[in-house]
């Protein structure tokens, strides 16, 4: 894909998120809820008073791949079936096939300001030779745009999102096409950095976050699961 001016920041961006979905959440992290296979951790971190927990999702979903998961992630027109937490959300740049940068409004969070965000959203596969499957991935990371000048009274958030996804295909058969949903899963992991950019009630946030990332994270996926289900599979 073509070459432009945020190239080189999304290819570090990416490549941290490599490293740091490996790091385990044995210290220091919280699982502050499971639902099934869904496992979500926290680590309690403030910057200048300003709560901005680190948030680790695992989850393993049934008759899914990690393709099909990261593509409706990333894909705009999709983005509203399943977001309930934005009052808008527009694409205002596309800087590659696979990168584009959203304009969004969230919907407010009492007693806190309604906070806006702007960043650049990169999908991309990275086929990990010794695994059968390859990986998907999608980031989320705050840029500046000239068409989303920050606003009072809007709050402009700061967000470093990834959603990385493996697919697990139990036994293949012989050809590959004879390969049935019941047969795939995808285990995603999902890390937030967001920091609210600006002072809210630091047990007010980790109460919306504690509620909003699970619930999020079921309603995304269940979405993917119902949107798929009749249609062939995309690895
Ligand atoms: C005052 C700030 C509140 C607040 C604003 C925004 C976000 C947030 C930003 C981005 C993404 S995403 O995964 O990149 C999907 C893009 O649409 C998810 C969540 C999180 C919170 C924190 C409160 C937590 C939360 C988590 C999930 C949904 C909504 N809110």
């Amino acid at each position: 894909n073509g070459k432009h001016r945020l190239t080189d920041d999304v290819e570090r961006i990416v490549q941290e998120h490599l490293q740091y979905v490996r790091e385990d959440v044995s210290n220091g992290w919280d699982l502050i809820h499971q639902d099934g296979e869904m496992k979500v951790y926290r680590r309690e971190v403030e910057e200048n008073g300003i709560v901005v927990d680190p948030l680790k999702c695992f989850h393993t979903i049934k008759g899914v791949t990690g393709h099909e998961i990261c593509r409706y992630f990333w894909e705009f027109q999709y983005r509203m079936e399943w977001e309930t937490t934005l009052d808008s959300t527009k694409i205002i740049e596309a800087l590659d096939p696979d990168t584009v940068i959203f304009f969004q409004l969230h919907k407010r969070v009492w007693p806190a300001a309604q906070r806006d965000s702007c960043f650049w959203s990169h999908i991309r596969c990275i086929s990990n030779s010794d695994e059968d499957q390859p990986t998907w991935l999608v980031v989320n990371y705050t840029t500046p745009h000239p068409l989303a000048p920050i606003k009072s009274p809007q709050v402009r958030l700061v967000a470093n999102v990834a959603l990385i996804c493996e697919t697990i295909i139990s036994e293949p058969p012989l050809n590959p096409k004879d390969i049935k949903r019941e047969n795939i899963q995808c285990k995603l992991t999902y890390v937030a950095f967001v920091n609210p950019g600006g002072w809210v009630p630091s047990a007010a946030l980790r109460g919306v976050a504690k509620r909003e990332y699970p619930r999020f994270l079921k309603r995304f996926t269940s979405y993917v699961v119902e949107q798929t289900r009749n249609k062939p599979i995309l690895f």
